[in-house]
């Protein structure tokens, strides 16, 4: 049976964490790919800065363009309203019977997890994989799996503000997402 991760994520803009985390849980769990799936409207949290789709889509593929085992899976950007992990995997799953999902997320999510949406029958439907992330804890009382990663300090909104306040942003992320983060003029720029 074909194992793909997925890592679900808002991506504004994507970061070394995410490559990070995703290429360390492919390895440690031996998936033949991972899938990145930017939602259409986070069911958390509310975008505070305007950003439109196509921009976050081209920095997610300039961000893993050399890696021939990532790719982008767009499934929540056609469907409108929250991204409800619980409704995409079911989608999903439908789609594609033959592939066991890994759903990667980092030590934040893992203690969000009560809070998500139908996660009892969430829970039973797609392995999860926690990573741990500075200042938050991956212990859960849902029967989830655990990678070591490499523990990053970086999250989108603190590039959001090192841009914002004119700061570098050189190597948090890949090179060509913060050349198109300039050429664009995101964030302040
Ligand atoms: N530095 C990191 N270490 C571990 N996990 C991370 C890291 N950054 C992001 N993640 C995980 O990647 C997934 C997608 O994250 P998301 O796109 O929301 O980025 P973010 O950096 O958390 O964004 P923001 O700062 O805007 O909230 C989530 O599961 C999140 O926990
Ligand atoms: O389904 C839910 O209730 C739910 C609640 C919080 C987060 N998620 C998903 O978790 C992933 C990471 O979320 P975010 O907001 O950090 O980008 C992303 O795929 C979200 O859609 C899902």
């Amino acid at each position: 049976m074909k194992k793909v991760g997925i890592l679900g994520g808002t991506f504004n803009p994507p970061h070394t964490g995410h490559l990070v985390i995703a290429n360390e849980v492919q390895h440690a769990y031996g998936l033949d790919e991972v899938w990145f799936m930017p939602n259409q409207v986070p069911p958390h949290k509310t975008v505070d800065v305007p950003i439109s789709q196509s921009d976050r889509l081209a920095m997610l593929e300039l961000a893993i363009a050399d890696n021939k085992q990532f790719r982008i899976e767009k499934a929540e950007l056609e469907r409108s309203g929250p991204s409800y992990t619980y409704e995409t995997m079911k989608i999903l799953k439908d789609m594609y019977k033959e592939i066991d999902f890994h759903f990667i997320i980092g030590g934040d999510m893992v203690e969000y997890l009560p809070k998500w949406h139908k996660i009892d029958e969430l829970v039973r439907m797609v392995k999860f994989v926690g990573v741990s992330r500075p200042s938050y804890s991956t212990e859960s009382s849902y029967d989830i799996l655990y990678a070591e990663t490499p523990q990053m300090d970086i999250s989108s909104s603190m590039i959001r503000e090192r841009v914002k306040g004119g700061k570098s942003i050189r190597y948090l992320l890949p090179d060509p997402v913060r050349v198109y983060i300039e050429e664009h003029g995101l964030y302040g720029t």
